[in-house]
């Protein structure tokens, strides 16, 4: 394929381990990280960190754990953000709101403002999240520097009719953080890849690695273009996954395919 253009994004995927239940442990880990992917060559534009990464899974202590209103996550991303002038999406923390605790992605400028909030609209009942977590209430878009960017979380991606709705909202970028483990792993990458391929844009998806309580977490943290291309996938180890996102390339796929134009909403019923 040819790409053009010099719009790009260079984009550095954080392919964690996750300590069960010590967010403190987690911050210092993850930024340990984050300092060694914004000394990387190229830069990274753009770091995407993994799902749930202050608590990881521990939904028994959930309750004590949380970030109360995300306050203590979201002041140490913006500050990260402002310090090494990079933006972040902040993978999802478990956030106690009053008396709910959610899954929340925070998304951070290069200025260190705040340009998203999104909590999972689907809760995973394998993982028992719908046991100890309240669901999100409404998709979101948010901005990076001129491109439009989608949340969508984990088990999300199983729900084909919110890539969609998003990618009918502009959206062209769909950054997935993830604790998606074995034996799912051709679930994990044929979702990405049809997300990606059916909404003609880039899905930029970053899973943690490790085991905790008897589940292993595998990574393949993948960026993948809006033709389905892989333009970068990680191992089962920890790493950092980097690619560009050249912005002009889900214009060009979707002026080649016109799946927009030729859709049939009035025939597709079901709500
Ligand atoms: N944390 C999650 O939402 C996991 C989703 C998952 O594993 C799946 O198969 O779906």
């Amino acid at each position: 394929m040819v790409q053009t253009g010099d719009n790009k994004l260079n984009v550095a995927l954080i392919q964690a381990d996750i300590e069960i239940g010590n967010p403190k442990a987690n911050k210092a880990y993850l930024g340990a990280w984050m300092e060694k992917a914004v000394g990387g060559n190229p830069r990274p534009d753009l770091l995407v960190l993994p799902e749930m990464w202050n608590t990881g899974y521990a939904l028994e202590q959930i309750d004590d754990i949380a970030d109360p209103d995300g306050e203590d996550t979201r002041g140490w991303l913006s500050d990260f953000a402002r310090k090494h002038r990079v933006m972040i999406v902040g993978g999802s923390v478990a956030v106690r709101k009053g008396d709910r605790i959610l899954n929340t992605m925070y998304a951070f400028d290069r200025d260190g403002r705040q340009v998203g909030e999104y909590s999972k609209l689907h809760l995973f009942r394998l993982m028992d999240e719908e046991k100890h977590l309240a669901a999100g209430d409404e998709p979101v878009k948010f901005d990076l520097e001129g491109l439009t960017a989608g949340a969508s979380i984990c088990y999300d991606i199983r729900f084909p009719e919110l890539a969609r709705s998003l990618a009918l909202d502009g959206v062209k970028v769909l950054i997935v953080p993830a604790e998606w483990p074995h034996p799912r792993l051709h679930h994990w990458r044929t979702l990405l890849m049809a997300r990606a391929i059916e909404n003609q844009m880039y899905v930029v998806a970053c899973n943690r690695v490790g085991s905790s309580r008897g589940t292993d977490f595998f990574g393949h943290s993948l960026i993948i273009d809006p033709w389905g291309e892989i333009v970068a996938e990680g191992g089962e180890a920890e790493e950092i996954v980097t690619g560009t996102i050249l912005p002009e390339l889900v214009d060009e796929v979707r002026g080649r395919i016109p799946v927009f134009a030729d859709r049939r909403p009035e025939l597709y019923s079901h709500k």
